[in-house]
Order: C-alpha cells, then sequence, then structure tokens
C-alpha cells in the first residue's frame, strides 16, 4: 500500500504572466499536507503572481497547475468555486469589514457559505478567535482594536471554514517585532491544528526560516533555488546569499526589465 499523501499544491514547467509579458518560466512546486511553505522574491519577482495561479485568478501560459488533485485550467464556474472554498485566503490588507464587530467578521465566511445554526456558529467563531487569543475581543467594532490585532482577526476569518490549504499574501509586513514573532508562530500552529497546508508570501528570512518547512526562491524570472532553510542557509550560491543576507549589491537587479511594452510606450510618447 502507498501511504505517502498527495500534494495538494502541483506545478509543473508552469510560465505565469500577464498577456505577452511572461513574468515567471519553468516553475516546479510541490506542496505537501502538514507543510507551511514560504515563496521569496526581491519586489516584482513574481510572487504575488504566483499565489493567483494558485487561486485559479491566473492560468499558466505553459506548463501544468494542479490543486487539490484538480487540473485549474480545466475548471471554471462552480468547480472552480468549490475548489476556492477549500482555501483560506489572508490579503496583505486584511480587509476587515468596520461596520461590523469582531466577531461578525469572523462569522460572515459562515454566514456565507454553511447552513449550520447560531448556536454553531457562535461556537466556531469563538473558537478560532481563541486560536488567534481573542476570544475576548469578539464583541468590539473593528475601530476599537490595534492594527496588529487586526491581522489576527483578519487570520481568524481566513481559518473559520476549516481550509486544506491557507495563503498568505505578506503577512508580516508592517508588524512590530513582538507581533511579527506571534504571527509567524500563529501561522505554524494553525497549520498543524487544523492539518492544512500553508503558504506564505513574505520578505522576512529570518522570521519565516524558523517555522517554514520548505522555502522557493524566484528572482530573474524563475526558480533559483529551493529547499529546507537549512539547506538554503548552507548554500554557497551568490544570488541565494545576497538575498538571505539584504546586501545591496550582487546579482539581484535593481530595475524593472526592460520590455517591447515600454518601448512602444516611449516610442510613441517621443512621437507625440
Ligand atoms: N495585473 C497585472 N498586469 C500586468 N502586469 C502585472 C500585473 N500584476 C503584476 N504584474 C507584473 O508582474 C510582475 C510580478 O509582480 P508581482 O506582483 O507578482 O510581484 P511580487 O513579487 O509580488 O512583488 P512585491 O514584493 O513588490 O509585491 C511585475 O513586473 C508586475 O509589474
Amino acid at each position: 500500500m502507498n501511504s505517502d499523501p498527495d500534494p495538494l499544491v502541483t506545478f509543473d514547467g508552469v510560465s505565469l504572466g500577464y498577456g505577452e509579458f511572461t513574468v515567471l518560466r519553468g516553475i516546479d512546486l510541490q506542496v505537501m499536507p502538514g507543510q507551511v511553505v514560504a515563496m521569496m522574491g526581491g519586489s516584482g519577482s513574481g510572487k504575488t503572481t504566483l499565489l493567483r495561479a494558485v487561486t485559479g485568478q491566473l492560468a499558466a501560459q505553459k506548463g501544468s497547475i494542479h490543486v487539490f488533485g484538480e487540473d485549474m485550467a480545466r475548471l471554471d464556474g462552480e468547480p472552480l468555486r468549490a475548489v476556492r472554498q477549500r482555501m483560506g485566503v489572508l490579503f496583505q490588507a486584511g480587509a476587515l469589514f468596520t461596520d461590523l464587530n469582531v466577531f461578525e467578521n469572523v462569522a460572515f465566511p459562515l454566514r456565507e457559505h454553511t447552513h449550520i445554526s447560531e448556536q454553531q456558529i457562535l461556537e466556531r467563531v469563538l473558537d478560532k478567535l481563541q486560536a488567534v487569543g481573542l476570544r475576548h475581543a469578539a464583541h468590539l467594532r473593528i475601530s476599537e482594536i490595534s492594527g496588529g490585532m487586526a491581522r489576527r482577526v483578519a487570520l481568524a476569518r481566513a481559518i473559520v471554514l476549516e481550509p486544506e490549504l491557507i495563503l498568505y499574501d505578506e503577512p508580516f509586513a508592517g508588524l512590530d517585532p513582538i507581533s511579527l514573532g506571534i504571527t509567524a508562530q500563529l501561522i505554524r500552529t494553525m497549520t498543524d491544528q487544523l492539518g492544512c497546508a500553508s503558504i506564505l508570501i513574505t520578505h522576512d528570512v529570518a522570521e519565516s526560516f524558523s517555522i517554514v518547512d520548505q522555502v522557493y526562491l524566484i528572482g530573474q524570472g524563475r526558480l533559483m533555488a529551493h529547499g529546507t532553510p537549512k539547506e538554503l542557509s548552507a548554500s554557497q550560491d551568490e544570488y541565494l546569499q545576497q538575498f538571505l543576507q539584504g546586501r545591496p549589491d550582487g546579482p539581484i537587479g535593481f530595475h524593472y526589465p526592460l520590455t517591447p511594452a515600454f518601448e512602444r510606450w516611449l516610442a510613441a510618447r517621443r512621437a507625440a
């Protein structure tokens, strides 16, 4: 009997981009149940683009993407919605509803997507708020909580449907060192408690390396490195070391790449 679990996400030779612009080429990756995986790379390297491909907002230009065993290129309408419902997504801004209190914000997906009773909603929401340390803040208005607390409410909302996969877009951005450490630990414990997998986009090497199982580093339009934090830290690769140490000079470029679209725009401007 083969007891290996199936991957939740598989990219096989994937190219991604917008129109004629290809951002990433030849991406192979796998996310297994129980794993926390970091997608890292410089600004504009394509991390958010990768996340959009996982949610099915962006189709592969080449190669194949499977999520929960489903070929994303073949899904739309109701089957695509069903796949998305198995994911929790935590966007950078968090986007809480300011006219609802903490409890109602977290209850929102349950009211939208399930038919469970008010009593069950109450228990489920309090349980998730407990997990992020905010059970006793359930009654507060969004204007009454801090930015760091708002992130945790957004996290509780992202997990309230008990997803099999959670996607985090820069969960550490703008957090003070303590909130940052708490958020990182929460991502790890949420993943372990729910038995799901988590993918996080981040620039934060120290914090993410302390909690993730796998790191994918993208740059120069491709996958530059992949491995455990320990493997990557031990690598002698110049690009990787520049990224990990945050050095300004090295093979990582600062300039946005030249594209035919820019050349056409400039030619038109000059001709005007
Ligand atoms: N909707 C879009 N249409 C066209 N180009 C886009 C679109 N979204 C992103 N891009 C381009 O794709 C490239 C990758 O962008 P992406 O947002 O994935 O980068 P990122 O790694 O998440 O960056 P950052 O860390 O700065 O948020 C950039 O060059 C960007 O200009």
